[in-house]
């Protein structure tokens, strides 16, 4: 669906795209996530020839893309970050306004708007203007916009900045019921769990390059240190802390002075491990968790730094 090659763009001295490349297959929700600044709104403009590149090669449906390939165009959808609405349409005017720019045929037009009202939920906002919609709703206007030519290709762009969490969930059931409708879809974040719910292929991205791509369990069975333990006790002499450290399936350990903190390998056995050396020490613990790996935990571990930095 969407083949990207050895992309490069720079802003003057800054290089915001790294020789990027990107496969996308027809039907997957393909998620970028990245924190800010690494380059997801930039690789999304050159893929839709809203910015030129200083070199690489994007093919979208396996054609070229130009700034005039309008069959290309055609069958895309896009919805930015922020909302760009008219403030004098009502709601069905804009998406009304938006849909004609690719649905010439007002009957058929017609038919493509009151869908795209059912779809957003907005039928009873119908005549209103958007300066009388909350927050969500406005969000959703910008969607149904995006959306109503019933496009193949949709690209989202963080669509759930700044939303409140009801709002959010309905804007990633509906990104899920456009896919099942046949959409492929391109969604940029920096919320690692958004991502992970909704997208069936992930590309972790930084400084403009690829770091890694996969499918979620992929992507965290990938790193060693990912099964997070925490072990709360009040004391742990420092040789202690250094056997914990040496143990075989422990990455990483620290103690604060309240608590254990330590990285073990995936599908390892690090908890089994540090409880029976603390109970060899005759060291008394409280509360026990382990966590399973995040996203943040491969961003940090293949990056030295957190995803929310
Ligand atoms: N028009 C511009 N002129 C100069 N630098 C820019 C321009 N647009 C983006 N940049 C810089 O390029 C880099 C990549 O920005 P980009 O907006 O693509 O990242 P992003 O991952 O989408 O971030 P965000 O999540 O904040 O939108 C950043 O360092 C940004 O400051």
């Amino acid at each position: 669906m969407i083949q990207v090659k050895n992309l490069v763009k720079r802003y003057g001295n800054l290089l915001a795209l790294d020789h990027f490349s990107l496969d996308v297959l027809d039907g997957e929700i393909f998620g970028l996530l990245g924190p800010n600044g690494s380059g997801k709104t930039t690789a999304i403009n050159c893929m839709l020839s809203l910015l030129t590149y200083d070199k690489g090669e994007i093919s979208l449906f396996g054609r070229p893309m130009s700034p005039t390939n309008y069959q290309n165009k055609q069958e895309i959808g896009v919805v930015m970050q922020n909302v760009a609405v008219f403030n004098e349409l009502t709601v069905y005017e804009n998406i009304d306004y938006f849909c004609g720019l690719y649905v010439p045929e007002k009957r058929r037009r017609r038919e493509l708007v009151e869908q795209a009202l059912d779809f957003a939920g907005l039928q009873e906002y119908r005549k209103f203007l958007p300066g009388k919609l909350s927050g969500g709703l406005l969000r959703r206007l910008n969607i149904a916009c995006g959306v109503a030519h019933q496009p193949k290709l949709i690209f989202f762009d963080e669509p759930t900045v700044a939303v409140d969490p009801q709002s959010r969930n309905s804007i990633l059931e509906g990104i899920r019921k456009l896919n099942q409708d046949g959409a492929t879809i391109v969604y940029t974040s920096h919320y690692m769990e958004e991502v992970e719910q909704l997208c069936s292929r992930i590309m972790i991205m930084d400084h403009g390059k690829e770091l890694n791509t996969g499918a979620p369990a992929e992507l965290k069975s990938m790193i060693r240190g990912g099964e997070k333990v925490t072990v709360e006790l009040p004391t742990l002499p420092p040789a202690v802390l250094e056997n914990i450290r040496e143990l075989e399936d422990v990455e990483r350990a620290d103690y604060n002075g309240l608590s254990l903190k330590a990285a073990c390998r995936t599908g390892g056995h690090g908890l089994i491990q540090i409880l029976d050396l603390l109970r060899k020490n005759h060291l008394g613990f409280g509360r026990v968790f382990s966590e399973p790996p995040t996203l943040n935990d491969v961003f940090l571990e293949i990056t030295g730094r957190e995803l929310r930095d």
